[in-house]
């Protein structure tokens, strides 16, 4: 059986990523991209269906473990009363040709070791040719893909598993090399796996070392840095949601989905993020991502693409697989590309105006694709859509959606006022005013003394906690506060936000999830804003505790459990945690210097 989700570690590049558990099995890898058919897929099913494992022979040895300062460099430490051997496990963020290497590092007394090397390609489905281009050199072939294993160690074929014992002792380094290569060229040459961890080291550090001072939550902060740079695919500059597929919202249940593309919304939440923290390049490598990937007639834009800007993204189910812990079906592509949702067109003008106001010089091919993206919105903003949480029911008024068109002709108009921007301001104006007029009308229960989910519903929305944070209404204003107070009131689980109410709101699933981590944070965020300090701290601090032992989150929590839930590490999630480290630390700033930041996206 695959880990908890919570015990795994990310492993990246900066090309795709793999997940290590705290029993030393790596259980998802997906090779040369993110987006490849992976070859390890134990983590959505059973050993068989790929992963390698290499851990002491005694299942009883106590673990621990941390990354490397600011890296995505992760030593596991195993100990008995005997012995003691530390795993290093990284990817050089080269991507070509891609390595994962694992160096056992022998500390005390003499550990006996095994390793167990299963190669599935197709997501756990088809077994390699295996053979040895010497004693210690194996190499695995099937269809395109060929993996190449160099161990200290000569590993056996048993019931088409590769198999070997060894032991380290004090003092010992033993480096085991995984490379990938295209099967049709001569196996990828071997990496020197000390000199790759030094360089993979510089490339890390050097990398944090960019960052602003974080302030109080430095580590937690440096950490969400490092999850999200490795999320980003370095050739093309998209960044994917999460590494994985179908880790479930719930345990047992259907909500699980492909998270291996680059959506918009959560792309330009993620360069924000970066960019606040001193990383520019990211920024601007994803600029011209959208504009090449939203290239052509704006009534086409789609809410994902692939990390290459691929517009297919067909969803397809895995029978063979049995889903993390028996939730199934375990999805491939996600059907939510071909989505209306009305909310991107905001993201992606906040995203760019913030970039221009960060001092990401202005790039005309990006003004251009605003201003069609703009007259196509003008066309369609009435229209009812999917929403930001991607509802597989009918189509809604959401209320959300509505407001983030509001913000798109906003920001075009601060592009003109602010920027000198060619573009018809009075129109826009006129548009913004009659957006606003329609959300504060049809969006505004007066009953509840709320805004609600969706026009005429009656239900809550935790998108709703974002109306004062991207300027719509001040937080003063009394709407605004009945609608922080009803989602207190009517969206919490043991103090952690729903997005909404699975069983009242139909998205087309059988009800129940878990608590949504990054509505939790927009919930301490207001606070913030409300000047509830002490609640907004309390509840990032509890945020914080619910990270992994490695700190890292994913997309939900079932308080009742104590589990994480869903795709993981989600960039939402720590996207949402570097906003709340970056509001509350500037909270006892003066006002002008708190609404400085990007963070408050006006
Ligand atoms: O649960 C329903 C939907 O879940 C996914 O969407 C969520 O993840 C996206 C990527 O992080 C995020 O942008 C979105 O706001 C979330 O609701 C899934 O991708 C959808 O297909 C699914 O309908």
């Amino acid at each position: 059986m695959a880990s908890r989700i919570e015990d795994y570690a990310l492993l990246g590049d900066c090309y795709s990523a793999a997940l290590v558990g705290k029993d030393g099995s790596i259980d998802w890898l997906c090779w040369p991209r993110f987006d490849s058919d992976a070859c390890f897929a134990a983590l959505l099913g059973t050993p068989d269906n790929g992963r390698w494992l290499l851990a002491p022979v005694d299942a009883t040895a106590r673990v621990s473990r941390r990354y490397r300062e600011d890296t995505l460099i992760l030593e596991t430490r195993f100990e008995t009363d005997d012995a003691a051997v530390v795993v290093i496990d990284f990817m050089p963020p080269h991507g070509d040709p891609p390595d994962l290497i694992r160096i056992v590092v022998g500390e005390r007394g003499s550990m006996p070791m095994r390793t167990e090397l299963v190669v599935r390609y197709g997501y756990g489905a088809i077994v390699p040719w295996c053979s040895k281009l010497d004693p210690h050199t194996l190499m695995a072939v099937s269809g395109p893909d060929m993996l190449v294993l160099r161990s200290p160690v000569a590993l056996r074929g048993e019931n088409l598993h590769s198999v070997a014992e060894f032991s380290v002792g004090a003092g010992e380094r033993q480096p085991f090399v995984l490379g990938y290569g295209p099967s049709h060229l001569p196996p990828p040459a071997p990496a020197d796996a000390e000199r790759e961890l030094e360089r993979t080291e510089r490339f890390w550090t050097e990398w944090s070392s960019a960052h602003h001072d974080a302030g109080e939550w430095a580590p937690e902060v440096a950490r969400s840095l490092v999850t999200l740079k490795a999320l980003t695919y370095a050739p093309t500059g998209g960044i994917v949601a999460a590494p994985t597929t179908s880790l479930p919202e719930q345990l047992g249940s259907s909500r699980n989905w492909d998270y291996r593309f680059c959506w918009l919304r959560d792309a330009t939440l993620t360069l924000l993020a970066l960019m606040n923290a001193g990383h520019y390049e990211e920024a601007k490598a994803w600029r011209d991502w959208l504009v090449r990937a939203a290239a052509g007639a704006p009534e086409q834009m789609q809410i994902l693409y692939g990390i290459a800007g691929e517009h297919r993204a067909t969803e397809w189910e895995v029978p063979w697989l049995c889903g993390h812990e028996a939730s199934r079906p375990v999805r491939i592509g996600n059907a939510a590309c071909e989505q209306l949702q009305l909310d991107v067109f905001g993201e992606v003008m906040d995203a760019l105006h913030q970039a221009r106001c960060g001092g990401l010089a202005a790039s005309d091919s990006a003004w251009a694709l605003q201003q069609a993206l703009l007259d196509h919105l003008e066309r369609i903003w009435q229209e009812p859509d999917e929403g930001i949480w991607e509802v597989r029911g009918p189509r809604q008024h959401f209320t959300f959606s509505k407001a983030m068109a509001w913000v798109a002709f906003d920001r075009a108009v601060k592009g003109v006022e602010q920027f000198g921007l060619p573009g018809p301001v009075e129109r826009w104006r006129s548009l913004r005013d009659r957006i606003h007029e329609d959300v504060c009308l049809h969006g505004f229960d007066a009953e509840l003394g709320s805004f609600v989910q969706a026009y005429g519903s009656r239900q809550l929305d935790a998108s709703l906690l974002l109306l004062p944070t991207i300027g719509f209404l001040p937080v003063s204003d009394a709407r605004i506060a009945g609608t922080i107070a009803a989602i207190e009131r009517r969206l919490l689980v043991d103090g952690l936000v729903l997005r909404y109410d699975t069983a009242q709101t139909d998205d087309g699933l059988p009800a129940g999830e878990g608590a949504f981590l990054a509505c939790s944070l927009w919930l301490a965020d207001a606070y913030t804003l409300m000047g509830r300090l002490e609640d907004a701290r309390r509840l990032f601090q509890r945020l914080l505790a619910l990270r992994n032992d490695v700190g890292l989150l994913a997309e939900e929590y079932d308080p009742r459990a104590g589990r994480q839930l869903g795709n993981f590490p989600q960039a939402f999630s720590h996207v949402s945690l570097l906003n709340t480290a970056h509001n509350l630390s500037r909270a006892d700033k003066p006002a002008q210097q708190r609404s400085a930041g990007l963070h408050r996206r006006r």
